[in-house]
């Protein structure tokens, strides 16, 4: 488990120069100077948060797992008030609960029950009127003898 120095958000925001470039993500104090070039979303985008706190823009963005692991490499603090216990940890939080929330509701369109009850309510007021007009039929015949 790393130990990780805790800076404040006023500590960050002293860097936030292209040569100087510090940004927090998820409570993880990150130090992209040397990644603005490679960053496959532009150099601009880390500019912009430059001091600052990105978490949602991070997510927002719906950054890959992969691109979440990138984060451990430039960590070099924590943010004052988090505490980041392992590593997995924070990777977790970022992604997994959007795909969860799809999930559920995708079982609730899968419900069976409307469906069967939409058959009754359908095949039920036919069953009757038939049943009706069988019996008037029956008894106009006997009435004509
Ligand atoms: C140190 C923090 C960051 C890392 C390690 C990182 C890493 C990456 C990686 C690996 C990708 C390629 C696509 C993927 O694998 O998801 C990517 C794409 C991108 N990132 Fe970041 N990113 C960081 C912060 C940010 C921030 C703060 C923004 C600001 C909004 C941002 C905006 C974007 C955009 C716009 C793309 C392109 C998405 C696309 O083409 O669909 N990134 N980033």
């Amino acid at each position: 488990m790393a130990e990780y120095k805790v800076f404040t958000l006023s500590q960050v925001a002293q860097h936030k120069s292209k040569k100087d470039c510090w940004i927090v993500i998820d409570g993880r104090v990150l130090n992209v100077t040397k990644f603005q070039e490679e960053h496959p979303g532009g150099e601009e985008a880390l500019i912009e948060w430059a001091g600052k706190d990105a978490t949602q823009a991070f997510k927002d963005i719906g950054h890959s797992k992969s691109a979440q692991k990138w984060l451990l490499k430039y960590q070099v603090g924590v943010l004052q008030g988090y505490t980041t216990k392992n590593d997995a940890d924070v990777q977790v939080a970022s992604i997994e609960e959007p795909k969860k929330n799809e999930m559920s509701a995708f079982v609730i369109k899968d419900d069976h029950t409307p469906k069967y009850a939409a058959l009754v309510e359908f095949f039920l007021p036919l069953l009757v009127g038939g049943s009706y007009l069988a019996y008037r039929c029956l008894t106009a015949d006997s009435s004509m003898v």
